[in-house]
C-alpha cells in the first residue's frame, strides 16, 4: 500500500490508459515519476474508486498556465488519509490491476464488443483512426475502458464502469452502454436523413416548378393554363362520373383554387384528380354473350383444351340466360352470378392466360391482366390512404384504368402465389372485391370513393390449388389445365406458335414451311415440359436461324428434320430411362412438380454404417416418411423378397431424390422408393418401360394419389409404356387422351407385390440376389 497525492477530477473520468493534462495548479505539489491518486468529483462527491497515474512531465499550455501530463495505470481505492503541511490530501491506496485470464465467456464478449464499436465508429464517421486504437488494444479489461472515451456515455455510467473490478462484468457493463449509444447514433441518423431528403424534394419541385412557369412564359402560354381549375372543371363535368363521385372531385376542385398554385397541396390535390378523371367512369363495351359465337372464338385461338372450352361457353350461356331471364327468374339487379371466379388451374404455358384473354375476345370485353404474384400487402390492392407519403391507388383502380371501361375481364393472374404478411391480408381485400354483394360499391384507399366493380368478370389462374387461400377458393370454379400431349403440341406449334414466330421474325408463310416429323421432333426431344413454353423459344430460334439464310439469299426453307437438327444443336432431353436403371436401385417414378408433371429417378444405395436411412434432395417432412415406411416395409417382408436378412444389418440405406423433380405431393413417390430399395437389395433392375406413383402403407397397401393426368402425360413424353398407378386411381385413367392411352399399358395395383411383379426384371441369377 502507498500513499498517494489525492486529485479530485470534477464530472470526468479517467481510466487507467487514457492520459490528461491538468493544471498544476489543481495537482498539487508532484514530480514526474511520482503517482497520484485522480478521483472523479461529481457536486463534492467522490467516486468510490479512482485510477493511479503516473506523471509524467510538466507542460506549458498555450495560454500559459503550467500543466501536468498524467496517464492512468490502474484502478486504485483510497483508504485512510491525511492533510499534508501543504493542505493536500494523501490517502493510503490499494491498487486494483486487472486479472488478465480470459475465458470463453469473456472472448464472446470481446467479439460483440468489437462488433458493437466498429459500428458506432462507422456511424460517426470515423477516418480509421478509431478502428486502429481499437485494434490495438489487448486486454479484455483495457477494451472495456474503451467505453470511457465515448462523449456520448453520462458520467455516472462511466463512474460504474470504473468501478467494476471483475473483468467479465465490466465487459458486460461496457456492452450494454456501446449498445445504447449505438442504438441512439442509429436513431439520430435517420432523422437526419428523413429531414435532408424531405427537404431536398421541397426544394427540387420548388426549382422545377419555377423552371415550369418559366418555360410556360417563354411559350406564351401565361400563368398555369395546363392543369388549372378551369381545365379541370371541363374534364369533371365530361368524364361521366357518378354523383358521388363527381361531388368529390369538385370538393377537391375547390380546395385546389382556394389553396392556390404555390400552396404544398396542390400538386397532390392533381394528382389525386387526375387518378379520378383517369377512372373510365362512363366507358362500358357491349357485351356479347352469344355462345356459338364464343365457341367461334375460342376455338380460333385455340387448339384442343376441349374441355376446357366447353366450360366457358356454358358458363357464358347460363350468364346470357341469367341476364336475359332475369324478370321471370325473380333475380334481383345485383344478381350478375359472378359469385364464383372461373379460375383457370395448371402447369405453366399452358394458355391459361392466352384462354383469358380469348374469353375477353369472345365475350366483347377489353381484357386486363393483373399480376398477383408475390403481392404480401392489401394496399397494393386497394391502394394507400391519401395520408400516406407517395400513395397511390391499388392495383384494381390501375386495371380499370388500363382497360379503359368499367366492364373489362380482369384476370387475376397467380393466385395462388398471393401471401400475407404483417401490412395486411390481400387475399381478404380480393375476397371484397369478388364479392358481388360487396363488389358494387369497392372503396380503394387512395380514391376514397366507391367504385362499382359488379360489371368486371373475373377470372383467375394458378399453377396449383393448394396454396389458394380457403376462402378465395371457396369462391372459385376450377377449371384444369393438364398439360398437352405430343400429338396436341405438335398441332398447336403448327397452327399457331409457328405462324406467330414466322410472322415475329419477318417471314411469310412462302419463305418457310415445316413437316410435321419435323415438328414431332422438336416436341420430343427438345423440350421436356407439360406446356408449350418452351417448344415456342425453340420454334423462336429455328425461325431465326431461318430468316438469317433467306435474309443471305436462300430462295424458300422446307424445314424437316435435318433442318431442326442442324438449328438447334444438339438434342437436348434424352430418353433417360434405359440409361438409368440399368443398374439395380434406380426407379421411375411419376411426380406433378410446381412446372406440371414429370418424371422422376428415385435412387438408393447402401454402404456399411448404422445411420438407418439417409435421405438427400430436399425432401420434406411427407417424403421422409415416405421412405422410412418404405424401408421398414422391405425390411419385414425381406425373407419372401429374397433379401438375406443380414442385408440390413451394420448397413445404412441412402435414398436421392433429384432436385428440380421434388414432386408436390410427398406421400406419392412411396413405391418408387420401395421399388429402388427392393430393387438395390434383390439386384433385380427397373424395367426401363415403367414408371410408378402411388402412395404406400406399412402393410405394403397402394393409396390414391393426384394428378394422374399430368402425371401420365409427362411418362408418356418420356417414352415410357408400362405405368403403374393405384388401383384406387383407376377412374382417373379416362381422362388421359385416347390416343395417348392406347399407346400405353397401365397396372392398376392395389399392393407393393403386384407394383414390384411388374417393375423388376426376374431375378436371373440366385447368386446376384445375395451378393447384393
Ligand atoms: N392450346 C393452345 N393453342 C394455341 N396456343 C396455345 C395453346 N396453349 C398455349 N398456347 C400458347 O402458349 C403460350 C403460353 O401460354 P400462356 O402464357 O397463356 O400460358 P399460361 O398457362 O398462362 O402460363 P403461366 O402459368 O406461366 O402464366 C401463349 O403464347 C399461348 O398462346
Amino acid at each position: 500500500m502507498t500513499e498517494l497525492l489525492l486529485v479530485p477530477v470534477d464530472d470526468n473520468v479517467v481510466f487507467p490508459g487514457m492520459t490528461v493534462v491538468i493544471p498544476a495548479a489543481e495537482v498539487g505539489p508532484v514530480e514526474a515519476g511520482e503517482q497520484v491518486l485522480l478521483v472523479p468529483r461529481h457536486e463534492g462527491t467522490f467516486a468510490g474508486v479512482g485510477t493511479v497515474a503516473d506523471v509524467s512531465e510538466r507542460t506549458r499550455l498555450p495560454n500559459g498556465v503550467t500543466a501536468v501530463q498524467l496517464t492512468g495505470v490502474a484502478r486504485g481505492r483510497a483508504g485512510s488519509g491525511r492533510t499534508d503541511d501543504e493542505g493536500r490530501l494523501r490517502v493510503e491506496v490499494t491498487t486494483h490491476p486487472d486479472a488478465t485470464e480470459r475465458d470463453g465467456r469473456v472472448r464472446e464478449l470481446e467479439t460483440t464488443y468489437r462488433a458493437v464499436v466498429e459500428e458506432v465508429l462507422e456511424l460517426r464517421g470515423d477516418d480509421g483512426r478509431g478502428a486502429a486504437f481499437l485494434r490495438g488494444i489487448d486486454e479484455p479489461g483495457a477494451l472495456a475502458d474503451t467505453a470511457g472515451w465515448a462523449p456520448e456515455i453520462p458520467y455516472d455510467e462511466k463512474v460504474s464502469l470504473l468501478g467494476t473490478l471483475d473483468v467479465r462484468e465490466r465487459l458486460e457493463l461496457a456492452l450494454r452502454l456501446q449498445r445504447e449509444r449505438l442504438a441512439e447514433l442509429q436513431v439520430r441518423k435517420s432523422l437526419r436523413e428523413d429531414v435532408e431528403s424531405g427537404a431536398a424534394k421541397q426544394q427540387r419541385e420548388y426549382v422545377l416548378r419555377r423552371q415550369l412557369e418559366a418555360i410556360r412564359k417563354e411559350l406564351g402560354e401565361g400563368g398555369d393554363d395546363a392543369g388549372s381549375g378551369d381545365d379541370y372543371r371541363a374534364k369533371i363535368a365530361e368524364a361521366g362520373m357518378p354523383d358521388h363521385v363527381r361531388e368529390q372531385a369538385e370538393r377537391e376542385l375547390a380546395r385546389l383554387e382556394r389553396g392556390g398554385e404555390q400552396s404544398g397541396e396542390s400538386s397532390m390535390i392533381r394528382t389525386y384528380l387526375d387518378w379520378l378523371l383517369a377512372l373510365p367512369w362512363a366507358q362500358r363495351s357491349e357485351e356479347q354473350l352469344d355462345p356459338g359465337a364464343a365457341r367461334t372464338v375460342l376455338d380460333a385461338d385455340h387448339t384442343g383444351l376441349e374441355d376446357v372450352k366447353d366450360r366457358i361457353v356454358e358458363y357464358l350461356a347460363v350468364r346470357k340466360l341469367r341476364r336475359d331471364r332475369r324478370q321471370e327468374l325473380g333475380l334481383s339487379e345485383d344478381d350478375k352470378k359472378a359469385g364464383t371466379i372461373l379460375t383457370l388451374v395448371g402447369p405453366p404455358g399452358t394458355g391459361k392466360t392466352s384462354i383469358g384473354e380469348s374469353v375477353a375476345r369472345a365475350m366483347g370485353r377489353e381484357f386486363v391482366r393483373m399480376s398477383l404474384g408475390g403481392v404480401r400487402d392489401e394496399a397494393e390492392i386497394r391502394g394507400h390512404r391519401r395520408t400516406y407519403v407517395g400513395a397511390l391507388p391499388g392495383r384494381l383502380v390501375r386495371a380499370l384504368r388500363d382497360a379503359g371501361t368499367m366492364n373489362p375481364v380482369i384476370l387475376l393472374d397467380e393466385v395462388d402465389k398471393v401471401g400475407a404478411d404483417w401490412r395486411g391480408d390481400p387475399s381478404a381485400a380480393l375476397l371484397e372485391v369478388l364479392d358481388p354483394a360487396q363488389n358494387h360499391a369497392f372503396r380503394d384507399h387512395y380514391l376514397d370513393v366507391e367504385i362499382d366493380l359488379s360489371q368486371v368478370v373475373f377470372l383467375a389462374t394458378a399453377n396449383q390449388l393448394d396454396t389458394i387461400p380457403g376462402p378465395l377458393l371457396d369462391r372459385m370454379e376450377v377449371i384444369s389445365f393438364d398439360g398437352y400431349t405430343v400429338e396436341e403440341k405438335v398441332a398447336i406449334a403448327r397452327d399457331h406458335l409457328l405462324p406467330r414466330q414466322i410472322r415475329g421474325a419477318g417471314l411469310t408463310p412462302d419463305d418457310v414451311s415445316a413437316d410435321e416429323s419435323a415438328l414431332r421432333l422438336v416436341v420430343s426431344e427438345y423440350t421436356r415440359e407439360s406446356g408449350v413454353r418452351q417448344l415456342d423459344r425453340s420454334l423462336g430460334k429455328l425461325t431465326r436461324k431461318i430468316a438469317t439464310e433467306i435474309a443471305s439469299g436462300a430462295d424458300r426453307v422446307v424445314v424437316d428434320t435435318d433442318v431442326v437438327r442442324r438449328h438447334l444443336g444438339r438434342q437436348r432431353v434424352f430418353t433417360e430411362s434405359v440409361e438409368r436403371t440399368a443398374v439395380p436401385g434406380v426407379a421411375t417414378g411419376m411426380a406433378v412438380t410446381g412446372a406440371g408433371g414429370d418424371v422422376l429417378f428415385i435412387e438408393a444405395a447402401a454402404m456399411t454404417g448404422d445411420e438407418g436411412l439417409v435421405l438427400t434432395g430436399q425432401l420434406g417432412d411427407v417424403m421422409k416418411e415416405s421412405a422410412r415406411i418404405a424401408l421398414s416395409w422391405v425390411r419385414s417382408h425381406a425373407a419372401e423378397l429374397g433379401i438375406a436378412q443380414d442385408a440390413f444389418t451394420g448397413r445404412s440405406f441412402h435414398v436421392h431424390v433429384p432436385a428440380g423433380a421434388i414432386p408436390k405431393d410427398g406421400p406419392s413417390a412411396g413405391v418408387t422408393m420401395a421399388t429402388a430399395l427392393v430393387s438395390l437389395l434383390t439386384g433385380r433392375p427397373v424395367r426401363h418401360t415403367v414408371a410408378m406413383t402411388g402412395e404406400l402403407t406399412l402393410q405394403g397397401r397402394v393409396l390414391p394419389i393426384g394428378g394422374v393426368k399430368q402425371k401420365v402425360l409427362a411418362a408418356h413424353a418420356a417414352g415410357l409404356t408400362q405405368i403403374v398407378v393405384p388401383e384406387r386411381n383407376r377412374a382417373d385413367l379416362d381422362d388421359v387422351p385416347a390416343d395417348v392411352a392406347a399407346q400405353l399399358e397401365f397396372h392398376p395395383s392395389m399392393t407393393i407385390n403386384e407394383v414390384l411383379d411388374v417393375a423388376l426384371e426376374p431375378a436371373t441369377d440366385p447368386a446376384l440376389e445375395v451378393a447384393a
